[in-house]
């Protein structure tokens, strides 16, 4: 049956953010978008950081288009394109297979998308946005492919986005074909396993950053010197190592582990011609706070981590809430995130805290989002989408 030329077909899906604890930098292959060694992140919850696209297409839309938190954003880009084009040729099996369905993939596509943070900062917006970009539109094909599956897609819109398709704990297997077709994310252990991690985010700056991941890490692999042993030797032994201590619910050594690769990551940033620096004073502020309340605890109870850009992420175990939590909310007490769900923390330092090290971050920090280990992408009820009737964006309810 034919379509009407007026029927507009859609899904929505949202998707969720991940940081990484082994971070991914470092592109094998630029074309496929593939890295030069395997990463692994935590999922972290959707209540607080998430992603929502509507994916639309209709036989009456005259070109692919995306809004992205109400803005017309450019879709003509090799990633995108890449996405579009890779999720087209699914659907298009399907139909040849089915010939009663509709030739969706013969539509153009309109996606609506909104980040409930800010875009572009070092919050993996791109991992998030590229998630739900690929889930929505897998749904609206109605796409029998797996996650996994998915992911292959997805990491040729942003690489770190392979990772958001899982909850939990997930790994990128950086693949060993140069077709890249093994280059994909798996779920080391779903966000059940262990629950109590949580993390806390110290906004430091959510402003646009000055080196683009993509473009800092290829001056990376073209000119550090350090860079090899990183991606050739120390992060496939802590790949093993971080497995292991996620499957035995280990937190001093994941928290090791995660600031001693946060901190390798940002020293191939140093050691590029010319040297990219993310981490500012605050940034390095955060980093003796972690120190100090992992030194007052008399075990490591904290581990920070930093992407491209300043803000500071510390992992921590629900068990030792109050010591990593009270030490932070001393630090950053009056700005916005501590809200009524934090009442019970007492905004206190651990005995024998050195206190000086708290006034470097104070002032520093615009925003505290307390959130923890989540799932991943999730279906939205069709009343929800960000479409009305005529397939025009309306915002999020
Ligand atoms: N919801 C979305 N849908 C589609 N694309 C998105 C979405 N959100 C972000 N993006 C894309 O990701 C880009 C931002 O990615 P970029 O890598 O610069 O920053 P980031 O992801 O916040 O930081 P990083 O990945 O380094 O942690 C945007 O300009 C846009 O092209
Ligand atoms: C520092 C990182 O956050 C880098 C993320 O890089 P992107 O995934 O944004 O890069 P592209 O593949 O070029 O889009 C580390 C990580 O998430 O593993």
């Amino acid at each position: 049956m034919a379509a009407s030329s007026t029927a507009i077909y859609h899904a929505t899906a949202t998707a969720p953010v991940n940081i990484a604890v082994i971070k991914y930098w470092g592109k094998a292959s630029t074309k496929l978008n593939t890295p030069t060694n395997s990463s692994l992140s935590v999922t972290l919850s959707q209540e607080d950081l998430r992603t929502i696209t509507t994916a639309s297409c209709s036989p009456s839309f005259e070109s692919d288009a995306l809004w992205l938190n109400g803005a017309v954003h450019d879709v003509s880009n090799a990633r995108s394109q890449a996405c579009f084009a890779e999720l087209r040729a699914l659907r298009k099996a399907k139909e040849d297979r089915d010939s009663s369905l509709p030739p969706l993939s013969t539509y153009k596509l309109h996606l609506i998308s909104e980040n409930n943070f800010p875009t572009a900062a070092g919050l993996a917006s791109s991992a998030a946005g590229f998630a739900a970009f690929v889930r929505a539109i897998a749904d609206l094909y109605e796409l029998d492919e797996n996650p996994t599956e998915l992911s292959r897609i997805a990491r040729q819109g942003s690489g770190s986005a392979c990772r958001s398709l899982f909850g939990g704990f997930v790994a990128w297997e950086k693949g060993s074909r140069d077709d890249g077709y093994d280059s994909v994310a798996v779920q080391v252990a779903p966000e059940s396993h262990w629950p109590t991690i949580r993390a806390a985010i110290l906004v430091i700056s959510d402003a646009k950053k000055g080196v683009s991941s993509t473009s800092g890490m290829q001056a990376t692999v073209a000119t550090s010197t350090l860079f090899p042993n990183r991606a050739n030797v120390v992060v496939p032994a802590r790949m093993e190592a971080m497995k292991k201590a996620i499957a035995e619910r280990d937190f001093e050594t994941f928290a090791d582990l995660t600031m001693a690769d946060s901190n390798s990551f940002h020293a191939v940033c140093l050691d590029t011609i010319p040297p990219i620096f993310y981490m500012n004073d605050a940034s390095r502020a955060a980093v003796r706070v972690v120190e100090e309340i992992n030194r007052c605890a008399g075990k490591k109870v904290a581990a920070y981590t930093f992407d491209a850009g300043p803000n500071a992420v510390i992992y921590y175990d629900e068990s030792n809430q109050n010591i990593v939590l009270g030490a932070l909310k001393k630090g950053t007490a009056d700005v916005p995130g501590w809200s009524e769900k934090h009442l019970d923390i007492n905004a206190s330092l651990p005995d024998g805290f050195n206190e000086t090290i708290l006034t470097a971050l104070s002032g520093n920090v615009s925003r505290v989002i307390l959130t923890g280990v989540g799932s991943g992408p999730l279906k939205v009820p069709r009343e929800q989408a960000l479409i009305d009737e005529q397939g025009n964006p309306r915002p999020a309810q």
